[in-house]
């Protein structure tokens, strides 16, 4: 035997549940809140043996009479001369007078409600409402104290319904539905800027001749369908991998297949390869379009070479990426290119339950003038229809209307498929998450208790990888691979890094760069970063201001470094628990040069403008042009007007020389930093 709920094993014993509570409280001490609660399962042996074994009414009241409780025995000989009753009286046709025990109430109930649960006029309520100090209406919510009161009077318990198991779990289940039926795929293109994206998305919309015809022009909703061949497949209208990572980032998976855009006479273009390791990451299959074949000096192979660079060998080169020559202008290859995504689609078995409660993702929301929040929702599993009640983060709300992507209203949508909806009570984020609930009532209390959540994650930060703390992650288990991104100033450091670094893998631990290239570290790289849990590391280079502000936000780790080995010797230390800096660096702002004047005898003086935190007198500073740090050195002086200073504040300017450097120029930004001694961790 396994746990038991109370009235369970009141209905198995055959007594009320009511009964059973107070036995087992003041008996048997077993704590039990009401006839939801569970016993433990020698509990409810022992319980069983004591009074399960009495075969015979008598012997039962004798049992509950050694327990010495009247009442208990008096319910206990009412319950059964009312079973008795009722036996007898349906054999002779008599309407049966139903005893009330207990009543259930979930968080707050209408008077109206209440006396239909009592079984007693709204007006003997309202009467004994007064009694309890209470002037309420009909349709007046009261809280569970006051029903509680006003249950008593009538001699019935209230019993405070708990919340239904496996309400909150519905937000998490979102994988295939393996009883469920085939469903579309869902198809995000990428690529590199120009490469066709565009051009490629308006000339597949193009293709399903129900878009074309009069009246059903695709409207801008996010996401729309698309038939090819009877198949169905969805597309996020949303291009790039920024916004692809940016859902990821909030767990969304949405996507099922990636096309990669590649332009045939441009080839792999750095945001190729980003989109290329967001994919990775992800675990999205790839199908490479390889563009613009109408143009001259398209060249498919070459295409088909850089890709190997980057672990995708094409199916005619061996490999088992499917590339697919097109051209969004004459339409070549097109067919066969959604053939191919199909065909893929197939091989996924993609499946999800129509008949569930819809659950999914917002892809796009706004705010509308007229309509009020207007979101289009991707529905993953299940049937969303109109007059369904839904949470999406800390929003909620009744569907009070649905459009499709030809703006055509519907009543339902099924799995895979986008609706545009009307009815929330305010704006969600793409990304977010949506379920159906029961009812609005519940629908609001999720929200609510996301709020709250969220309230709460605050003080709990999550749980982000950092080097500090990753030692002490490895023994709990949490990590097994340490993701990293790498960007560094020159191709060649990047390559060389990648290769020490992965070099660093242990039995424990594997360490993986899933992004690498060159450049400042920017906001996708922290989107990429925050949604795979990955570290990033730089090499001469920085963030930009905003994507310094995005991790700090997110609570994505940037460690800087300028030597390759002061990177790996980190690491490594942190891998195994002897990362114990005695110095930590802390940056204090960042200034923009605007003006330089050259005085003789001083050299150039930098006229700055505090663009984050401040400078102080006893500064360091790194010199960074174009994302590049190109000195690392001591400041000079620092002035306002002829005035030195010990410190400039955001937002302030100010004027400084740097120690040994008169190159400064117009657009430059120096970092401002100290070294800071931080304690020995004791190992
Ligand atoms: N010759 C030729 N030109 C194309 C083709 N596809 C796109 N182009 C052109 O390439 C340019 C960029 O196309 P877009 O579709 O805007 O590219 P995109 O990737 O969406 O660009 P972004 O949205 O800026 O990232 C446009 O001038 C298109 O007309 C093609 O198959 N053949």
């Amino acid at each position: 035997m396994t746990k038991i709920r109370v009235y369970e094993l009141a209905q198995e014993l055959n007594v009320p549940s009511k009964d059973l509570i107070k036995i087992l409280l003041e008996e048997f001490s077993v704590k039990v809140k009401n006839h939801m609660s569970v016993i433990e399962e020698e509990d409810a042996e022992l319980i069983k043996e004591l009074i399960g074994s009495v075969e015979k009414e008598s012997e039962v009241v004798e049992l509950y009479e050694s327990i010495e409780n009247e009442n208990v025995v008096k319910n206990i000989k009412k319950e059964k001369i009312k079973k008795t009753d009722k036996k007898a009286s349906k054999k002779s046709g008599e309407v049966e007078e139903e005893l009330l025990e207990f009543i259930e109430i979930e968080g707050t109930i209408s008077v109206k409600e209440l006396s239909d649960k009592l079984k007693k006029p709204v007006t003997e309520v309202i009467r004994e409402l007064i009694f309890v100090g209470v002037m309420a209406g009909i349709n007046q919510e009261i809280d569970f104290e006051t029903a509680e009161k006003l249950c008593k009077k009538f001699d019935v318990q209230a019993i405070e319904k708990e919340e239904e198991e496996g309400a909150v779990e519905e937000d998490t289940d979102l994988e295939e539905d393996i009883n469920g039926v085939k469903r579309s795929p869902i198809i995000t293109v990428m690529g590199h800027v120009d490469h066709g994206k565009t051009s490629l998305l308006d000339a597949i919309k193009q293709t399903d001749v129900t878009s074309t015809e009069a009246g059903g022009i695709t409207q801008h909703i996010g996401a729309y369908t698309v038939k090819v061949n009877n198949e169905t497949l969805t597309f996020l209208d949303t291009p790039g991998h920024e916004a692809f990572t940016a859902m990821r980032a909030r767990g969304a998976k949405i996507t099922d297949i990636v096309i990669l855009v590649v332009a045939a006479d441009d080839g792999i273009m750095p945001q190729t390869v980003e989109a290329i390791n967001h994919c990775k990451a992800a675990e999205v299959p790839m199908i490479i379009a390889i563009n613009k074949m109408d143009k001259v000096g398209a060249n498919p192979d070459r295409v088909k070479q850089e890709l190997t660079e980057h672990g995708l060998v094409a199916e005619d080169w061996g490999g088992d990426v499917i590339c697919v020559p097109v051209s969004a202008h004459t339409r070549e290859g097109l067919e066969q290119l959604l053939e191919m995504v199909v065909l893929s689609s197939e091989m996924m078995e993609l499946k999800a339950d129509p008949d569930r409660n819809a659950k999914g993702t917002v892809v796009e929301a706004r705010l509308d003038k007229g309509r009020g929040p207007v979101a289009t929702l991707l529905v993953q599993n299940g049937t969303l229809k109109v007059g369904d009640s839904i949470y999406v983060g800390t929003t909620y709300g009744r569907i009070r209307a649905m459009f499709n992507d030809k703006g055509e209203k519907i009543k339902e949508a099924g799995p895979s498929m986008p609706a545009e909806i009307l009815g929330l009570s305010d704006v969600p984020s793409s990304g977010e998450r949506f379920v159906v609930a029961k009812d609005e009532k519940t629908a609001r209390a999720r929200a609510d208790k996301k709020a709250e959540s969220i309230r709460q994650e605050k003080f709990q930060k999550s749980h982000k990888v950092s080097l500090e703390d990753l030692y002490s992650q490895i023994q709990e288990g949490k990590v097994k691979e340490l993701d990293l991104i790498v960007k560094a100033d020159v191709q060649g450091s990047v390559e060389a890094i990648i290769q020490s670094l992965e070099k660093l893998s242990t039995n424990t631990v594997k360490v993986r760069v899933i992004h690498g290239a060159v450049g400042a570290i920017s906001e996708t790289d922290i989107t990429l970063a925050s949604a795979s849990n990955a570290l990033i590391i730089g090499f001469n280079v920085r963030p930009t201001v905003n994507a310094s502000a995005m991790a700090e936000k997110e609570e994505v780790e940037i460690k800087t470094y300028r030597i390759i080995y002061d990177a790996l010797e980190d690491i490594k230390s942190a891998m195994v628990g002897l990362l114990d800096p005695e110095y930590k660096e802390v940056v204090l702002g960042t200034l923009e040069v605007r003006e330089t004047y050259k005085v003789s005898n001083v050299g150039t003086i930098a006229g700055c403008y505090v663009q984050t935190g401040k400078i102080t007198r006893n500064s360091k500073v790194r010199i960074i042009r174009q994302g590049i740090v190109i000195l690392d050195t001591d400041l000079g002086s620092l002035k306002r007007f002829k005035d030195d200073v010990k410190e400039v504040n955001t937002g302030y300017e100010c004027g400084v020389t740097i120690e040994r450097f008169n190159d400064i120029k117009i657009g430059d930004l120096i970092e401002a930093y100290i070294i800071e001694e931080i304690k020995i961790k004791s190992l």
